[in-house]
């Protein structure tokens, strides 16, 4: 298999040249939308960039931002003072006795000028609306591709940093992550996560990720990994069987919302939502809550914070009865939980896994991690909505790419044909399914979720010549360095051999410097990249194992929209087929016995510098209690389709 790696390591980026722009139109009161640019295009520049003028924009907000850029609306270059002198300064150079001296010295002001602005980040203004008519991070790839690794995207008085290239990520993430929080994220995500891990920073941060990361540890995982078949193979006898059967096309997005839904919950809480079965009001408020944070994440205002909005406007009425009805469920868990964990009276130490109840849940309170309720709801709500949208679009959009590329899918059944025939992967499996999992890297690296990383810089930071000053609202496109033309060969083509051979290590951060963030990077890394990955894999194998997947072309393109995750427009509609008939009897591998010869993860270098070794033994904490909600009859759950506003067809 042919290896490609990515074009450049960050020290070798040939940066694009910095432009700036200095966009003079006039406020929105004052115009009428379409408009074109106040300034003429800067000819030069144009020319420079290989960038030819359009026409005027049309009416349609955000279609033609790419027609904008184009135009140079947004560009400028160089010292705006040094332009507008040089005409006279040219006039001045022909006058022989004073004149030459005059232009002398407006020279050398207009170097001084130019070195000024050079240290001035590019900047590219706009009209918020232009933004926020489509999924953030296309047209910050458009504007990334004009602006290069670092500008400044100004709406009004509102401006974020937006960073792509895979060093300053890395200074961010890693090097310089004390100076960052996570800003704006936090603010969103308060009403849902509250100080959960996602959300939390400082001293709170640091206490609950070293008290959660040690529950992810080895023998946890492991244990999962069963569970992820028997889930999977549920969805398959529930949902994909009767579609089969029936002939009629399928929204595989929304069933793996659900799968990603009924994993997270036994995972953490040992809940079984049972989803992909039936719908109930705990679910349908679990969805309430998502998309009420996904369109908080692309709202132009904080609309939220306006006195009393939860008790006059519906949808927040809907939100705050969901949250109500998610908190006495959670509650009702960690009661019956801490009933469990005083009633089996066992030893914690390191790894340590309740056999009746493997759960995250379990494991922090046998840990007697002294902390309130409304943490541990927060933090327990944290992995539900953190481990379940991520996997599940990560599914979704490898399904799609799989559809687009046969062969890639050719190559997997393959590959689970020899391993697996039709029983269950097992945790000695996970290393052989390499192109499986292959795919899936891939399949991350065109459709990272989520797209772009929010941080806050607490602190000036310098990037270069560059300062981002203490305040400033930073966005780390992961969808720019994931497609950045720079560091990627063919950027936009789904190729899974481009990390190299499949006995090399799974890529992540570190083989990649920086340039593929799967799961982000640094101390604030995915604590669930193991736990995701393997989930991925053993769902995507059996799956593609047992049936045939077609895309269902009348129910129009697979657009993309965005929240926290990448979903589709109209979701992902398949016909199912079921594949010849199965003729291996499906077993489950004994994972105890795996754990115990001392399975190494394949993932590379976990960064989790919050170590698990700081697990302190503690005694078991008690009560009682269970969801009081599970089993009542509901309303159907929305479809996991959280269209936002229709967009174009993914490129891959
Ligand atoms: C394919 C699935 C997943 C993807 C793509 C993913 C991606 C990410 C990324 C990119 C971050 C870094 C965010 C940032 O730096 O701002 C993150 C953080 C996090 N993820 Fe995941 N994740 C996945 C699955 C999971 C699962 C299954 C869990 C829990 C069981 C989980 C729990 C978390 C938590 C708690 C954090 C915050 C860590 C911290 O700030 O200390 N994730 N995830």
């Amino acid at each position: 298999m042919q290896t490609q790696r990515p074009l450049a390591s960050p020290g070798r980026q040939a940066s694009i040249p910095a432009r700036r722009a200095y966009s003079l139109r006039p406020p929105l009161t004052q115009r009428q939308l379409p408009i074109a640019r106040a300034e003429p295009p800067q000819t030069e520049e144009i020319k420079l960039f290989g960038i030819i003028p359009t026409a005027p924009r049309s009416s349609k907000l955000g279609e033609n931002l790419e027609d904008r850029i184009q135009s140079g609306e947004f560009t400028d270059s160089g010292s705006t003072k040094e332009k507008l002198t040089r005409p006279l300064r040219q006039a001045l150079a022909k006058e022989p006795l004073v004149g030459r001296s005059a232009a002398r010295f407006l020279a050398d002001l207009g170097r001084q000028w130019r070195a000024e602005a050079s240290k001035r980040m590019p900047e590219a203004r706009g009209d918020i609306r232009e933004i926020v008519g489509q999924p953030v991070f296309v047209p910050l790839y458009k504007l990334f591709l004009v602006y290069g690794k670092i500008f400044r995207l100004s709406f009004g008085p509102k401006s974020f940093v937006i960073i792509s290239d895979p060093a300053y990520a890395k200074q961010i993430l890693l090097t310089n992550a004390d100076k960052y929080s996570k800003g704006l994220l936090s603010e969103i995500l308060d009403f849902v996560m509250g100080t959960g891990l996602i959300p939390a920073d400082g001293e709170i941060w640091k206490a609950r990720r070293r008290a959660v990361v040690p529950a992810l540890h080895r023998k946890y995982v492991m244990s999962m990994v069963d569970m992820f078949g028997d889930c999977a193979a549920h969805g398959a006898s529930a949902t994909l069987d009767k579609y089969a059967a029936s002939g009629t096309s399928l929204d595989m997005e929304n069933f793996f919302s659900r799968l990603g839904l009924d994993i997270i919950g036994k995972a953490v809480f040992n809940y079984d939502f049972d989803s992909l079965a039936h719908d109930d009001p705990v679910i349908q408020a679990v969805y309430t809550l998502l998309r009420e944070a996904e369109h908080r994440s692309t709202a132009p205002i904080a609309y939220w914070n306006i006195p009393g909005i939860q008790f006059v406007v519906p949808r927040q009425k809907r939100c705050q009865e969901a949250l109500v009805l998610v908190n006495e469920c959670l509650d009702g868990l960690i009661d019956k939980c801490k009933k469990l964990v005083e009633e089996e009276d066992a030893v914690f130490g390191e790894e340590f896994l309740s056999e009746r109840d493997p759960s995250i849940l379990h494991f922090l309170l046998a840990s007697g991690d002294e902390i309130s309720s409304k943490q541990l709801r927060d933090d327990l709500m944290t992995m539900l909505i953190a481990g379940h949208e991520t996997t599940a679009a990560v599914l979704t959009w490898t399904l799609y790419l799989l559809s687009q590329h046969p062969e890639a899918a050719a190559a997997i059944r393959k590959e689970v044909d020899e391993l697996l025939g039709d029983r269950k992967p097992g945790v000695e499996d996970l290393r052989a399914l390499k192109m499986t999992t292959r795919v899936i890297n891939e399949a991350m690296r065109l459709y990272p979720q989520p797209p772009v990383l929010i941080r806050r810089a607490l602190q000036d930071d310098h990037f270069d010549q560059f300062t981002v000053p203490a305040g400033s609202d930073l966005f780390i496109s992961v969808w720019n360095l994931h497609r950045s033309p720079k560091l990627w060969d063919e950027p936009d083509k789904f190729k899974p051999e481009r990390f190299g051979p499949l006995d090399s290590p799974i890529p992540n951060e570190v083989t990649e410097n920086f340039a593929y963030l799967p799961f982000g990077g640094g101390r604030r890394k995915c604590i669930g990249d193991q736990f995701a990955l393997f989930e991925a894999v053993v769902a995507l194998a059996m799956l593609m194992r047992r049936y045939e997947f077609n895309l269902d072309e009348s129910k129009g393109t697979v657009g993309m929209t965005t929240g926290a995750t990448i979903h589709t427009t109209n979701g992902l509609n398949m016909f199912v087929r079921r594949r010849d008939p199965l003729t291996v009897p499906p077993t489950s591998s004994s994972v105890a016995e795996t754990v115990s010869t001392g399975y190494a993860f394949a993932c590379g270098p976990a960064v989790m510098p919050v170590a698990s070794a700081e697990v302190v033994a503690a005694p078991a904490t008690a009560a009682g209690g269970g969801c009081p909600f599970h089993t009542a009859a509901g309303a159907a759950v929305p479809a996991a389709t959280m269209s936002l506003r229709p967009t174009g067809p993914p490129s891959a």
